[in-house]
């Protein structure tokens, strides 16, 4: 996918503050610091349009980044961070049911899971109410460049047991900071995106900035 333009549109609170023109939204859902914002700015070739830190619960409400004319990246609040109050995680969680059961513009679910561990009592509730509703999903393993290569097959291993995925289940492992899985994940947004052009993504020269803001602090 050539990414010539990538904007950050708005922080939404409110479902009427979504946008109204109808492109596919691809939803990104996950534990505070999986890294759900280092992956779009990988997948654009920016390096902070989405904010990255290393504070978690940053990304509090969702953020929609438009990505040429073509879809939305939804980014989620991370699930599972304990500093928040009990009333915000709630808050935050409806919200996010209210998104994922009623867009019609949602195409695709990027649930994101920390290669480095096994997944959380909360990463399987998510992935399994994921499931019961139905909604088309992708498993995305990130920080693989964390693995010694010799041992990512078995982390793959016991990711995808202990989320009870079958061979013909979407499952990717991701790197941003090496771009592992980039190619392969993007295949499967545009095809669930419905959009044909698909072509490898260009370096950042020739990309349009819109906007920039912190830079990430990579310390994890
Ligand atoms: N080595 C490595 N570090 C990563 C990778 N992805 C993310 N990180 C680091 O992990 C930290 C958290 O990344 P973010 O992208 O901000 O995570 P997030 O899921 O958006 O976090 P919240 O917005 O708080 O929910 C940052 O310090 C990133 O630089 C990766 O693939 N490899
Ligand atoms: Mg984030």
């Amino acid at each position: 996918m050539k990414v010539n333009q990538s904007e950050f549109i708005i922080s939404a609170v409110r479902p009427e503050q979504y946008p109204d023109d109808g492109l596919p939204e691809i939803a990104l859902a996950g534990r505070s610091n999986v890294g759900k914002s280092s992956l779009i700015n990988r997948l654009i070739s920016r390096k902070n349009l989405a904010r990255t830190s290393a504070t978690p619960g940053k990304t509090q409400q969702l953020n929609y980044y438009k990505i040429n004319q073509d879809l939305y990246f939804v980014d989620f609040p991370g699930y599972g961070y304990a500093k928040v109050s009990k009333e915000q995680r709630f808050a935050w969680g409806k919200m996010m049911e209210k998104y994922l059961l009623q867009r019609d513009e949602l195409k695709l679910v990027m649930q994101m899971v920390d290669m480095r561990h096994e997944p959380s009592k909360e990463d399987k509730m998510m992935n399994e109410w994921l499931r019961h509703h139905g909604l088309p999903l992708v498993v995305v393993a990130t920080k693989m460049d964390k693995i010694p290569k010799t041992r990512r097959a078995k982390h793959i291993k016991v990711i995808k047991e202990a989320l009870g995925l079958r061979s013909g289940d979407l499952f990717v492992p991701f790197s941003s900071e090496e771009g592992l899985g980039k190619e392969e994940l993007w295949d499967i947004i545009t095809r669930h995106a419905r959009i044909d052009k698909y072509a490898p993504v260009e370096d950042e020269a020739d990309h349009e900035t819109v906007e920039t803001v912190q830079t990430a602090e990579d310390d994890n």
